[in-house]
């Protein structure tokens, strides 16, 4: 069967690659990316300086495999690695290359831009407007008229095909109204949902104590948890961005969330728990579930399938 898609014009040999955070914030782990069995590779979200994040304990699976918190607090080496990174690329190779930026003001967007759009690479820019774990940054992702004044801003700089990273939401009325801006650029090709699901709190029976350290322990939920709330978001999107395209995130631990993500609208699929939980070797499996699942559909490639979700 064929799992292959195109992201903003870039060609991969098969829908999944990992949720920007996970696995790719240092080149040995972007090298491990490469040499499995993913389709492309996105990098952690970069800010102007290099950053520790917040306090560990920062990250961590919940019980019975429903999901993860984290508030990692956006560690990562600072935009230049990143871009250095993006330079040495191998653009020959099968993968494409997405790269992740989250400054912490529209000015260090900006400059973060306007260097790559310098260095002319073949890579993907996307912009990540909803990180909720930097202590008094609210996400862009939940003011939307901040969200449209940063785009009016980045996609006339950025020029090319382009995605955001967009909070999960939660009311008909916000896929609405965040629609009507994403449709206002043309060259925003995709948006990735979603990313986790903000400021949740998990706390110990034994211990009476949080989790995680940082902010009380509040931190993003991910992992199979919210499945459904991304399945939502893809969905929505998908019937609300005609010629753009939907990157699908959240809840996805084997070949059926993948069915399900790609069922609702998705052209490629990232995953982020179970990736941080199984390693790079999870792509080998996930593909093989997916593969078998449309295999006894009679489906023979993604295409076929694709938001094509029935309603009763
Ligand atoms: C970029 C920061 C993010 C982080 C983080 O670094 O805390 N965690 C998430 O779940 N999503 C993010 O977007």
């Amino acid at each position: 069967v064929d799992l292959s898609t195109t992201i903003a014009g870039a060609h991969l040999d098969n829908v999944f690659f990992n949720a920007s955070g996970v696995w790719c914030q240092h080149e040995e782990e972007l090298q491990a990316l490469l040499e499995s069995g993913s389709g492309s590779l996105i990098t952690k979200s970069a800010t102007y300086e290099h950053r520790e994040g917040n306090p560990s304990p920062r990250y961590l699976p919940l019980p019975s495999g429903i999901g993860s918190i984290n508030s990692m607090g956006l560690p990562n080496e600072g935009y230049e690695y990143y871009l250095n990174y993006a330079r040495k690329f191998d653009y020959t190779h099968a993968k494409p290359l997405f790269i992740s930026l989250s400054g912490l003001s529209l000015a260090d967007n900006v400059k973060m831009v306007e260097a790559f759009v310098q260095a002319n690479l073949p890579c993907i820019l996307e912009v990540n407007f909803s990180c909720p774990n930097v202590p008094g940054k609210p996400q862009l992702g939940y003011d939307i008229d901040a969200m449209d004044a940063a785009l009016a801003t980045l996609a006339p700089l950025i020029k090319k095909p382009f995605g955001i990273k967009l909070p999960p939401y939660f009311d008909i009325a916000h896929f609405d109204q965040v629609a009507a801006v994403v449709n206002k650029y043309d060259n925003l090709a995709y948006v990735t949902c979603i990313n986790s699901v903000g400021n949740g709190l998990a706390i110990d029976l034994d211990t009476e104590t949080a989790l995680i350290k940082p902010k009380d322990g509040f931190g993003g939920l991910g992992g199979l948890m919210v499945l459904n709330t991304a399945l939502a978001n893809v969905n929505a999107f998908y019937r609300r961005l005609p010629g753009k395209q939907v990157i699908g995130v959240g809840g996805v631990v084997s070949g059926k969330e993948a069915f399900l993500h790609i069922l609702a609208g998705a052209s490629a699929v990232q995953i982020g728990t179970q990736l941080k939980e199984e390693g790079p070797a999870m792509f080998d499996r996930i593909k093989k579930e997916l593969t078998e699942i449309m295999e006894k559909k009679g489906y023979k490639s993604v295409e076929e399938f694709r938001g094509k979700v029935k309603t009763l």
